[in-house]
Parts: structure tokens; C-alpha cells; sequence
């Protein structure tokens, strides 16, 4: 658009001054207007005895006016006096008609010489003022590109003419920058005439060829800072070919700022933002798949908003390395404690997954009433996700299967999964789904097309059920043979359109070590939602439940710790009567909690649970890591203040009142776990009378 053009856009939103002096007018309507005003002018004021000075007067008056709005639109001095000239030219003319008669041969025709004159004046100032224009572009490219070192500027002068020749689109590179991993490079980019970034993607595939990248690279073209802008990223050297390993800082991430999946070809981490969206990860056997899904947990336990629960009717083993080594025992603290599981619930069979889901529809339904005041103190309708009011994300491996079966166990699975994607967005709960093909009938779902719009396709050179277009629909250019790599593939979010990127390669030793690292992170479902989830939440550890996770993981201590020959494998459930004797007061301790939420919950025993409420026998899983996972979250916290008040002790009374605002606990409540604790040994009452007060053991003055 021209100056004068925009200056007139200008002039039309402000408020400005009423005569638009900047009025467009081409070399013909200009010319016209002019000699006919004039005209009609004079003609009326010869009749009407107009003073001829006016005339002269109103042409000065134009003059002036004219040149006022070219000079705010730095028109050139040429422009200017043209303008000027014509106003003066034809305010002289009207008073010399008006004395000496408008309708003489004279005066017609010197007016007709004037209207022509006034006319290619105009047209010469208007091609003046487009070549200024033009020579002010250049300037700025010119300007832009001595900015650039040499090897930008030759990067920039070759990609313009690349451009201008395939996309047939004339482009200002306003930057180069050169990625510091070396692989490649961007162009910010500004299309002329209104174009915008997409015409320039269309040509990806094209533009890669030209430019001879090597295979896996790509030139692919975003949208820039504004419509108006584009950048272009090329990948010059092929990083998905090459392991990308799991980076090995382990630091606290949050469901609202993001969780890192893997890099782009640039380096950058590509992040999946799951607080409103589902995901859906796609891959064939052998393309990475299961990498990626631990890949995808490593991020959720390094989370501190983030309850994991994995489903995997493939018995659970996709969850199982992040569940064992803790319950085994054979990963420690820092401080040699036992840590939790770095996922939160797990189910490998049909049975426990509607259980899991049951609990999740429990969860979200009920948070939607309960935390009717928290929506409204916070005035909005998306649950304040937090470590206190965790977001539970729910893995399914090869979900997407389960919801297209035709499997009658699989359809009442199917149902409940699409129920939680449907209605438990603004409550906290989204699911993660993988699948083994992009098919349509995946992709069909009309759930998954609208809830799960974070999407990774891993290929592994697959090309079979991989649609990548129903996958990422509107983004052209991304073809399989791009990303012919295990753990390779595409990931697009609503934040980041679909590009190639690599998952992160994660090995076992680093699963047991963000197992470690994140033990204290894990937040506890908060309490309205543990209510609502139900003795099935918080028995989901209890050894009849967990049994199966040893049924096909044979126990390598066996021989070790029992040198008398007791059975190896399924320690949980081999709950002899002899080994029941070496129970730890651990466990004997998660025996009681167990008792414990029964009461809270007023349950009838579980017909799972052996008959004779028994704590696993020693040597078996570990679970005394899980010791807190099974109170509830008031009880955790009159735990953690007891311990808080070291060698001082505290008492009921002070427990009670600093747990009252958030969880509503009264002092006969926490009497009752004082005087429990006191008998099990995790508390100490000391001093008589009103001196009484109680410390943790690890404080106690004996220990
Ligand atoms: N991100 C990655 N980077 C490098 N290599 C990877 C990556 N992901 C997977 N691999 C390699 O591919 C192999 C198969 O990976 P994985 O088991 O995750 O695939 P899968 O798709 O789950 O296959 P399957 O379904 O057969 O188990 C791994 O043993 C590893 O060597």
C-alpha cells in the first residue's frame, strides 16, 4: 500500500479535519474535478456577481491545504508544487473567466488546456511518488541485507529467488538466524501483497528439492510474528537419524506450562500442553512407541500437578517399569527410604481398567459440584489445576484400538474412555491414547478428531496406516519418507503446527532414576476427589490387586533371600503363615491404614482380600513405600506437622487448628491418629498433664 494511501486510511479513523485534503484522485478524475469545479464556479459567480477575489481566495485556501496533508504524508517537493500549481492555476482561471466571461471560446478553451495540463502534471507526480516508494523499499532491503553477515545474505538472496521462482511470490527477508545446534537455519520472512505464510508451506516439498537438502530435511514455513510475516525453518543436516537421549535434569514441570515429548529438527523441545487436550500417539510396532510412552510418563512424574494413571490390557507393561522397581524395593531416596511409583495407579487387566475409569468419571463428576465455590472465587469455568487439586492423565495404551472394537469387554471399555474424554476436560482428567495405525477408523472417532488435538505420528519408515493427512489435516509437505527413523516421526499441537521431531530415547536406568528423583513431587489426589474415587482408589495397592504385576516378572532375590526354599515370584500372594511371621512394622503398619480407610469409607471387605487381613510377607513387594498413599490427605498432613515439629512435639489441639481451614479435620479426629500412631510406634508422647505433647519417632529424646 502506498504512503499516501495509508495516510489516507489514517486520516479516515482519526477524528480529523472534515475536508479530506488527501482525497485520492487519479491523473483523469483529478484533472476532471478540477476544470469542472472551476467551471461551475465561475459560471455561478458570473451570474450571481460573485466578487472575483474569492475565487482566488478559496484557490489559495487549496493550495495551502493540499500542501499541508502532502507534507504529513512526506509527499516529495515535486508532488507538493504540482498540487499547488493546480490549485492556483485553476483558482487564477476562475476569476479571469468571472470578469471576463466563463462562456467564451477563450475561456473553454484555455480551460480545456488547463484540465489536460493539470492531468499529466498529476500523472507525473503520481509515477514519481510509486518509483520514490520502490527506491524506499530497496533502500530497506539493501539496508537489511548489509546488516546480514556474507553467508546470510547470500542464505537470503538465494532463498528470494527460490521463492520468487516456485512459489511465484516476491518475499523481504528481514532476518536470518543460523540455529546453534548447526542443523540448519530461519528466514523471517515478509510475503508482499497480503500473502501469508500458507502459500509458501504449499511449496514445501518443492522448495526442499531445489534447494538439494539431504533426505529428512525439510524447508517448512509457520506463521511469523504477525499475519503478514512467515518464518521458514530448513533443516539442513538430518538430526533424526541420530539417538536423542533422554535429558538427564530431572527438574519439577507443571501440566500448565507444558510437558517436553521430544526435539524439533532445530533443537528445539517440543512440548505437549495437556491441561484442556487430549493426545493421541500413533506408531507401528518397532517405531518407538513404547520409548515414546515412557518418554511421555518420565514427563507426567516429573510434573507436580500430575496424577498418572496407565491402562495397558497388554498386562500392564507399559507401566510396570515405573511400578516394580519401586515396590520391589530396588529403588531408594536420597535418604535410602523407599520411594513411591512413578505413576499412580496401574491396570493390566479388563477389571481394573473400568474400575480406573469408573474412579475417573467419579472423580470428575464429582469435582464439578464440589468445587462449585472454587470456580466461582477463581470466576472460572477450568478447574484450578494444582499440587493441591491434581490433573489425572490417563495413558491407554493402544487405547485408540480399545474404542474402535467391536470386542464386547472392549466396547463397555470404549464407552466409559469417550465419556471421560467428553465431559472431564474442565474437571482435570484428559487421556493419552496410543494406537498402532492412523487409520480412518482411529481417526473417525469424532472424540478423538476434537478432544486430541496434540497428535504424534512415530513412523519408522512405516508407511502402511499412516494417514498422515487425517492426522495433521491442513498442514501439506509432511510425507513418511521423511522420518524413516525409529522414535522419529511428527508432533503438532494446537501451540505448534505438525513438523518432524524425535522422541527422546529414555532407558530403563533412567526410569528408575526420575523414579527416585520425583518420590516427594507426586501429589496426592486431593480429598473431595478421594472421596469420590472410593476404597477402589485407595486399594488400588493392596496385594491382591498388585499380585499379577509378579506374575510374569520372575522375582530375581528369590534364591537370594530364601535360602529355605520358599517359592519364588508371586511373593504378594504367597502369603504362607511362616513368612507372614517376619512381618515389617512397616507393613504392618499399611495393614492398618488399610483397616483405616475401610472405616472412612464404611466399606464391606473386599472379597479380593485374603480373608485374614494379612500384610505382605517380607522379602515381597515393598509397599511400606506406600504407606502415606493409602491416608488420607488430612492424616498426611497431621503427619508431615508432627514431623515438622521436631524435638518441640505438638499436640491435638494445634494439629487440629492448622488442618481445620483446608480439610475441615476436627480435634477428636486427630486424637484418634495420635493415640494410633502412639501405639504403632511412629509417635512418642512425652511429658504428663498439660505438658503432654507428641513427637515424631525420629525426634523422640531415645532415638
Ligand atoms: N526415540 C528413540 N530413539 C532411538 N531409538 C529408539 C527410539 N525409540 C525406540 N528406539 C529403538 O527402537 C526399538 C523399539 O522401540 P520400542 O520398543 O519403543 O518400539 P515399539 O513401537 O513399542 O515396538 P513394539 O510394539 O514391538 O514393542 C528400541 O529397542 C530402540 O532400539
Amino acid at each position: 500500500m502506498s504512503s499516501t494511501a495509508t495516510a489516507k486510511k489514517k486520516q479516515h479513523v482519526s477524528s480529523g479535519p472534515v475536508l479530506d485534503w488527501a482525497a485520492g484522485h487519479g491523473p483523469v478524475t483529478g484533472a476532471l474535478s478540477a476544470t469542472t469545479g472551476a467551471f461551475a464556479v465561475a459560471t455561478t459567480g458570473a451570474a450571481t456577481a460573485m466578487p472575483p477575489g474569492w475565487a482566488l481566495a478559496v484557490g489559495a485556501a487549496g493550495a495551502l491545504g493540499h500542501t499541508v496533508a502532502g507534507l504529513r504524508v512526506r509527499n516529495a517537493g515535486r508532488t507538493l508544487a504540482t498540487r499547488a500549481a493546480s490549485w492556483l492555476v485553476g483558482a487564477g482561471w476562475t476569476t479571469w473567466a468571472m470578469t471576463h466571461g466563463p462562456l467564451t471560446w477563450a475561456a473553454l478553451g484555455s480551460l480545456a488546456a488547463i484540465g489536460v495540463g493539470i492531468g499529466a502534471a498529476a500523472r507525473s507526480a503520481a509515477l514519481y511518488e510509486e518509483a520514490r516508494e520502490e527506491e524506499a523499499l530497496a533502500v530497506e532491503q539493501r539496508q537489511l541485507m548489509a546488516e546480514l553477515s556474507a553467508e546470510r545474505r547470500e542464505i537470503a538472496a538465494e532463498w528470494i529467488e527460490r521463492i520468487k521462482r516456485i512459489c511465484r511470490i516476491t518475499v523481504r527477508v528481514l532476518g536470518v538466524e543460523q540455529w546453534e545446534t548447526g542443523a540448519g537455519y530461519s528466514l523471517d520472512l515478509e510475503p508482499q501483497g497480503g500473502i501469508t505464510y500458507d502459500r509458501i508451506a504449499q511449496h514445501s516439498v518443492a522448495l526442499s528439492a531445489d534447494a538439494k537438502l539431504p533426505h529428512g530435511c525439510t524447508a517448512t514455513a509457520g506463521p511469523g510474528v504477525h499475519q503478514g510475516r512467515t518464518i521458514l525453518d530448513v533443516t539442513t543436516v538430518n538430526v533424526l537419524k541420530d539417538d536423542c537421549p533422554y535429558p538427564d535434569d530431572y527438574g519439577t514441570l507443571s501440566v500448565l506450562t507444558g510437558l517436553p515429548w521430544g526435539v524439533r529438527t532445530n533443537g528445539e523441545t517440543v512440548s505437549a500442553y495437556l491441561r484442556e487436550q487430549c493426545a493421541l500417539v500413533v506408531g507401528p510396532t518397532g517405531s518407538g512407541k513404547t520409548n515414546m510412552v515412557h518418554t511421555i510418563l518420565a514427563g507426567f512424574a516429573r510434573a507436580e500437578d500430575v496424577l498418572t494413571w496407565v491402562i495397558d490390557l497388554n498386562a500392564g507393561s507399559a507401566g510396570l517399569p515405573w511400578v516394580l522397581p519401586a515396590l520391589k524395593g530396588e529403588v531408594k531416596g536420597e535418604d535410602g527410604k523407599p520411594v513411591r511409583p512413578g505413576i499412580d495407579w496401574l491396570a493390566g487387566t479388563h477389571e481394573e481398567a473400568l474400575t480406573m475409569l469408573d474412579a475417573a468419571l467419579a472423580v470428575g463428576l464429582h469435582r464439578k459440584k464440589a468445587y462449585q465455590d472454587l470456580l466461582a472465587r477463581a470466576n472460572t469455568d477450568l478447574l484450578p489445576v494444582s499440587a493441591k487439586i491434581p490433573q489425572i492423565l490417563l495413558v491407554i495404551d493402544e487405547g485408540a484400538e480399545i474404542l474402535v472394537s467391536t470386542d464386547r469387554q472392549m466396547k463397555e471399555l470404549a464407552k466409559k474412555i469417550l465419556e471421560v474424554i467428553r465431559m472431564l476436560r474442565a474437571m482435570g482428567v484428559r487421556t493419552v491414547l496410543t494406537a498402532l495405525g492412523a487409520t480412518g477408523s482411529v481417526l473417525g472417532n469424532l472424540m478423538i478428531r476434537r478432544e486430541g488435538k496434540v497428535r504424534v505420528a512415530l513412523t519408522g519408515g512405516e508407511t502402511e496406516g499412516m494417514d498422515l493427512g487425517k492426522l495433521f489435516p491442513g498442514r501439506r509437505g509432511l510425507r513418511v519418507e521423511q522420518a524413516p527413523y525409529k522414535g522419529a516421526g511428527f508432533m503438532g499441537t494446537p501451540e505448534s503446527p505438525a513438523g518432524l521431531f524425535k522422541a527422546w530415547r529414555i532407558l530403563p536406568n533412567q526410569i528408575r532414576e526420575i523414579t527416585a528423583a520425583t518420590s516427594d513431587r507426586h501429589p496426592r489426589l486431593d480429598e473431595i476427589s478421594a472421596r469420590a474415587a472410593g476404597p477402589a482408589y485407595a486399594r488400588r495397592w493392596d496385594t491382591a490387586r498388585t499380585a499379577w504385576m509378579h506374575a510374569h516378572t520372575p522375582d530375581d532375590h528369590a534364591d537370594r533371600s530364601s535360602g529355605s526354599g520358599s517359592v519364588p515370584g508371586l511373593r504378594l500372594s504367597a502369603l504362607s503363615g511362616r513368612e507372614a511371621e517376619h512381618v515389617s512394622p512397616e507393613d504392618e503398619l499399611l495393614a492398618r491404614f488399610r483397616a483405616e480407610i475401610d472405616a472412612q469409607f464404611a466399606t464391606t471387605s473386599d472379597p479380593n482380600t485374603p480373608a485374614t487381613e494379612q500384610p505382605p510377607a517380607a522379602g515381597g513387594l515393598n509397599l511400606s513405600a506406600l504407606r502415606g498413599e493409602q491416608d488420607s490427605p488430612a492424616q498426611q498432613a497431621a503427619l508431615a506437622l508432627l514431623l515438622a515439629a521436631d524435638t518441640d512435639g505438638t499436640g491435638a489441639s494445634a494439629i487440629a487448628r492448622a488442618l481445620a481451614d483446608e480439610y475441615g479435620t476436627n480435634r477428636q479426629t486427630v486424637v484418634g491418629w495420635l493415640k494410633d500412631w502412639s501405639k504403632d510406634g511412629t509417635a512418642v508422647r512425652i511429658g504428663e498433664g498439660t505438658k503432654a505433647r507428641y513427637v515424631h519417632r525420629d525426634h523422640a529424646p531415645d532415638n
